[in-house]
């Protein structure tokens, strides 16, 4: 008999969620620190951790505001941040659940707060801090939450230098862009074709009471995110969750069976199980950190896609002479490293653990490995350039760059950059934000061209 699982208590909640902001705050993605949170609390854990990101500038422009002085360590400031964010809901709002905004009675919330504090020996002594500071908040929240109207961090939920940028890029738009990612995403799966038809998968969940509708060419959106293994099919490999813009890869290269494929930047193998799906293609499957290139390799095998045709390789795909034989590809597929700033929605630690900094360095790089790669490709060959970012300088500046720095190339049609938004306001942008340009070799371009 399974025992049954008791929910665990807010005050838990709460202090592993501080727990996770002090990392996220000290750069770690929020993802690794949640792995250590125990499995049972996972899920609350990640739900108000979710929301806290991105109501971040929120709790701390709050907690400047209320404290004094220094909050006397990091983990005692966390705490009282996820407090605020919680506090600082607009329970009015008729469409909070559909946001997923998590909606607790105001005195719980500081009791247990304060409760979480006691247990634990690095915030007990200030738990009479915490207590006066959340009261403090309670009292004074109308004229507390004016205060901080104003500063556009709070307005929009993101780092200040952030809003700039995306407004320089999109003069028109980047309201509907910030907009866009207060929301999740919406649950997209990729049909593994070799597995199972999108008609007949789809049919399968009918019966079962899982709405969903097609996008592009492999894709069901489902009208509910669930548990994968809530859904007919995983265990079986028929399907994948991925974003309908990250699929678009795989419906933008010309595959077909016998070509030589590179996956260069390949990690956790989303883009190569899509290309692997649609063509029996010779694939080397390569990545720069040897733990992301293992679950590419568990991915390819639940999807029955692994096999002596592919070639996994940990290495720096701008480093050639550690990894290429010299036998060039028919495709490479750059799907570099970014900010991920087109992703935000899916993993709002992104904008709090990226410096402004942090985009020449990364441009930078992109252009490293690309014109590294490009050595790789066959003369008619093609390399499609991916980014999931909304920065120019990832997206049509760089391609810009390649365009007039890869010899021989040609620019192919590609979708170049699509942007997070909502069809219709207050609907759920249907894809993330990704950045899409094809390269080919001309056919009289020498090898090293
Ligand atoms: C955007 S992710 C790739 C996502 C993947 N293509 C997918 O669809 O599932 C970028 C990947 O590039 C890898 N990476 C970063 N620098 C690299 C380098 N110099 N050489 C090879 N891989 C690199 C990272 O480890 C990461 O897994």
């Amino acid at each position: 008999m399974t025992s049954p699982v008791v929910a665990p208590a807010l005050s838990d909640v709460l202090f592993a969620c501080a727990g996770c902001l002090r990392d996220v705050l000290a750069g770690r993605s929020l993802t690794e620190s949640l792995q250590e949170v125990p499995d049972e609390w996972r899920a609350p854990v990640q739900s108000v951790s979710f929301y806290v990101m991105r109501q971040l500038a929120t709790g701390q422009a709050l907690s400047g505001l209320l404290l004094d002085k220094k909050a006397p360590n990091r983990l005692v400031e966390s705490l009282l941040v996820v407090a605020l964010c919680l506090l600082a809901v607009d329970e009015s709002q008729a469409n909070n659940k559909a946001r997923h905004v998590p909606v607790y009675d105001a005195h719980t919330v500081v009791n247990q707060a304060v409760k979480a504090a006691d247990k634990h020996k690095k915030t007990a002594s200030f738990k009479g801090l915490l207590n006066a500071c959340l009261r403090n908040f309670l009292r004074n929240k109308e004229s507390l939450m004016q205060a901080i109207a104003v500063r556009s961090e709070v307005q929009w939920g993101f780092p200040k230098w952030w809003i700039h940028q995306v407004r320089q890029a999109y003069p028109g738009q980047w309201r509907e862009i910030l907009a866009s990612a207060a929301t999740p995403g919406p649950m997209t799966l990729r049909v593994n074709t070799r597995q199972i038809s999108r008609e007949a998968l789809r049919q399968l969940f009918i019966e079962q009471d899982i709405s969903c509708h097609e996008a592009g060419h492999a894709g069901l959106v489902l009208a509910r995110a669930l548990p994968v293994t809530q859904i007919p099919g995983f265990e079986q490999g028929w399907w994948s969750v991925q974003d309908a813009g990250a699929q678009l890869a795989g419906e933008i290269v010309p595959v077909h069976d016998g070509m030589r494929v590179l996956d260069a930047c390949a990690a956790p193998g989303g883009k190569t199980a899509h290309l692997l799906e649609q063509a029996n293609l010779d694939m080397t499957v390569l990545d720069v950190d040897s733990h992301r290139l293992a679950r590419v390799e568990e991915n390819l095998a639940r999807l029955k896609l692994d096999g002596p045709h592919v070639h996994m390789r940990a290495a720096d795909a701008a480093e050639l002479s550690q990894w290429w034989d010299g036998v060039p590809f028919d495709l490479v597929l750059a799907d570099v490293p970014c900010t991920a700033s087109g992703i935000v929605r899916r993993h709002p630690d992104i904008k709090w653990l990226r410096q402004e900094a942090d985009l020449a360095k990364t441009a930078a790089l992109q252009r490293a490995i690309v014109l590294a790669l490009w050595q790789t490709v066959a003369p008619g060959g093609y390399l499609l350039y991916v980014t999931c970012s909304v920065f120019p300088i990832e997206g049509q500046e760089q391609a810009r760059y390649l365009e007039m720095s890869l010899a021989g190339a040609e620019r192919l049609g590609a979708p170049g950059q699509i942007l997070p938004l909502a069809e219709q306001a207050g609907s759920v942008a249907p894809h993330d934000g990704f950045y899409y340009a094809l390269f080919r070799k001309k056919p009289e371009s020498g090898k090293d061209g």
